[in-house]
């Protein structure tokens, strides 16, 4: 459970919402409803119950963007309520709405949401005078500062969606090549093992090796070694459909996954690889890098670690065998 919270952000912001409306504002229900305020009273229970609702809805199916945008509309729609059988005393609650909106939807979304219940409000005020501020000075104050909190919280949370899609970014890659690294390729290839048991999807791998890469290094030094890895990665993917994903899997090792893929056309395709890079992938001096392969197609009932075995065996064979070669496990 707490591994969720800390890997999920969304999810953790609509439970801490959740959790902090329904403390909050079920005493002010319970008060309204026992004095007599039916509308206000009920529309802060609506509130509530919707906030554990969507809490609940976002844990059981792990999607947090429709329980988020439901809350938000259902807190501007509440907000506007209150404000409009309260008067002045509701409109506390805008300016705290106006900055956790941020947190249950999309920036844009959020921004447009919270820019329609100010509408809302202002054009009621205006079109009739002292529902809700009593003099248009009032009404002129609550509009400037309420539009500078929202227009602050935006560029807030839109540059944090931008660094946590960076940082997201930054984790999933490896900085040397820009492929895929190991953390990233794990969680792909359980995800294949559960759609090859529940879809029966084709799924393949190619373990590429570079061959005698330690003379590579030894010979033309460690700056030419990494410069072959990391023209390598581009030229293994050009050869690639976009939803095939190329992984460093180890320090001269990589590992193609494939979707869709026929058993017969899995080695073919290693071998265009192997061609491309003989031709392609040079030293400085013309030599030509070479790798070998090992491929090996997802079996049912087998697990990853297993599939990844068998095509490590193909890949021990090819070098075996002389290097510069595809084996197919
Ligand atoms: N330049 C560079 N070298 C690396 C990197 N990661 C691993 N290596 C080197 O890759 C070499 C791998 O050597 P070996 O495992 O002996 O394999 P090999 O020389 O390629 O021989 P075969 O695989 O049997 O053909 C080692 O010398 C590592 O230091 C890297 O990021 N950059």
């Amino acid at each position: 459970m707490l591994a969720r919270l800390k890997d999920n952000f969304y999810l953790a912001m609509i439970s801490l919402v959740g959790l902090i409306i329904t403390l909050f504002v079920t005493p002010y229900a319970i008060y309204r409803l026992s004095t007599g305020n039916l509308i206000v009273g009920i529309a802060d229970l609506l509130i509530v119950s919707s906030a554990i609702a969507a809490v609940i809805y976002a844990w059981r199916t792990g999607d947090t963007v429709r329980p988020g945008k439901f809350l938000a509309v259902v807190f501007c729609a509440g907000a506007v309520i209150v404000c409009l059988n309260l008067g002045i005393s509701g409109v506390f609650w805008i300016y705290p709405l106006l900055v956790f909106i941020f947190f249950l939807a999309a920036p844009l979304t959020a921004v447009l949401l919270s820019m329609a219940m100010l509408g809302v409000l202002i054009a009621t005020d205006l079109l009739w005078p002292t529902t809700i501020f009593e003099s248009h000075y009032q009404l002129t104050a609550f509009a400037v500062t309420a539009f500078i909190s929202s227009f602050f919280a935006y560029v807030f949370a839109y540059r944090t969606q931008l660094q946590r899609n960076e940082l997201k970014q930054l984790a999933s890659i490896d900085s040397l090549t820009g492929a895929g690294n190991r953390h990233t390729l794990n969680a792909e290839l359980e995800l294949a093992v559960q759609l090859k048991q529940k879809l029966g999807s084709r799924f393949g791998v190619i373990l590429f090796d570079l061959d005698h890469f330690k003379q590579i290094n030894d010979n033309y030094g460690h700056r030419i070694g990494d410069d072959m890895l990391i023209r390598l990665v581009p030229l293994i993917a050009s050869t690639l459909r976009q939803s095939d994903r190329v992984f460093r899997y180890g320090g001269e090792e990589f590992l193609v996954l494939l979707r869709d893929m026929q058993a017969e056309d899995l080695p073919l395709l290693a071998e265009k690889i192997r061609q491309r890079v003989e031709a392609q992938l040079l030293l400085p001096d013309g030599k030509a890098v070479t790798l070998s392969a090992g491929t090996a197609m997802l079996q049912t009932a087998e697990d990853w670690e297993q599939w990844l075995h068998r095509a490590d065996m193909a890949l021990y064979q090819a070098k075996h065998q002389g290097r510069n070669q595809v084996v197919a496990a």
